[in-house]
């Protein structure tokens, strides 16, 4: 397992370096926001292109930056019903996926990735079984962002593709310029960070972005078990994370959402559910605590022999939750089929096929 503690300050973000380059060559304050409106209108990253900035400006953001504002490009997409999921790649090869899911009622809500990988090691999850490959930076982070809103409105953010959000320092800078009025001027309320407990990350995003939604993926309500699926409870008990949840809810009045994977045997017993009831009902404010059930999707390279509940097991551990009074659904899942629902992503590093050639920008498109 990889932890890391915020060893170091993240490094600036693209914005803040190109603000100061502006700043040093004299232009006026505005000048990035229009940028960075160019940017998002116009579809295009390249800065040659973006003929909305006078032409020295230009010149000077490609002899500091490079010709384009992206680091991450995209190389393969593939749709499928209500999903997209889009394969990006970076300079030095590393490749991660978010998924684009759009709701029949119009809404969209990405879900993105922070990590090449993860080191957590859950026991269940595709992007474990890759390891870490390295942390995202805040620039490739908000990129995943950028391209899906050049090709349409995105209504809400969900930090639950490919690794572990709170132990990458870097999310909390990403979380900043999503939010930054005049960069993507999204409103924490329509974030949505999910963790696997990472206390000292959780306190982190409590603290610096109390409105932003929190889940916490919980997966058994008894400490040993827990620790079989998730090894990260050994370091950080649940029990630490639920404390920083209840000061928060305490503090905001904000719902908080714990997410509970349903494993076929596994997890998924009456006794799972009233255990995970009490838990909740222990709560100062058990009514602000949302149980989000997730059946297990099948994931590539996950060693035991996991198995999604029957449709039936799914309804009674909903049933014997909310007859204990305790507000649950079922999480709504979409791209199975694609190795694209929660838990699949593993962004080829797990596929016999060869990675995709670092220098094709063109994007096939797959009927999933
Ligand atoms: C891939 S994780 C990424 C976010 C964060 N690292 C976490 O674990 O909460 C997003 C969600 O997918 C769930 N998940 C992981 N593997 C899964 C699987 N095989 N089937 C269903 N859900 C899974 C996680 O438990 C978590 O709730
Ligand atoms: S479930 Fe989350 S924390 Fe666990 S291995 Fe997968 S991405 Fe990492």
């Amino acid at each position: 397992m990889c932890i890391q503690l915020f060893p170091n300050p993240p490094p600036r973000t693209r914005y803040a370096a190109i603000a100061e380059l502006l700043s040093s060559l004299g232009e006026p304050a505005y000048r990035l926001s229009q940028l960075v409106r160019a940017v998002h209108r116009t579809g295009t990253t390249e800065y040659a292109q973006l003929s909305a900035l006078p032409r020295r400006v230009r010149s000077s953001l490609i002899e500091a930056f490079g010709p384009t504002f992206a680091d991450l490009r995209p190389i393969a997409r593939q749709s499928g019903d209500q999903v997209e999921k889009t394969l990006f790649e970076n300079d030095n090869g590393a490749r991660i996926e978010t998924v684009l899911a759009r709701y029949r009622t119009g809404w969209t809500s990405l879900c993105l990735s922070t990590q090449v990988g993860c080191g957590l090691g859950c026991t269940f999850c595709a992007t474990g079984a890759v390891g870490l490959v390295r942390n995202l930076s805040a620039d490739e982070i908000c990129d995943q962002v950028l391209y899906h809103q050049q090709q349409g409105p995105v209504d809400s953010i969900a930090f639950m593709g490919m690794g572990e959000a709170l132990a990458n320092p870097h999310t909390f800078p990403a979380l900043d310029v999503l939010t930054h009025p005049d960069y993507f001027g999204l409103s924490p309320r329509r974030i949505t960070v999910s963790t696997v407990g990472f206390a000292p990350g959780l306190q982190r995003l409590v603290d610096s972005h109390p409105q932003v939604n929190v889940t916490l993926s919980v997966h058994s309500p008894f400490p040993a078990e827990r620790s079989t699926l998730i090894p990260l409870e050994g370091r950080f008990p649940l029990a630490s994370c639920l404390a920083i949840l209840d000061q928060h809810v305490a503090e905001t009045r904000r719902k908080t959402y714990l997410a509970y994977l349903l494993i076929d045997g596994v997890n998924d017993s009456p006794a799972h559910a009233t255990a995970l009831a009490s838990l909740v009902n222990s709560r100062d404010q058990p009514r602000l605590f949302h149980v989000s059930v997730i059946p297990y999707n099948d994931a590539v390279g996950v060693t035991p022999a996991y198995r999604r509940p029957s449709a039936a097991r799914v309804a009674e551990f909903l049933r014997t939750l909310r007859s204990a009074n305790v507000r649950a659904t079922q999480r709504q899942q979409f791209g199975g089929a694609l190795d694209a629902a929660c838990g699949q992503l593993h962004a080829q590093y797990l596929s016999s096929a060869p990675a995709p050639a670092a220098d094709r920008r063109r994007l096939p498109i797959t009927a999933g």
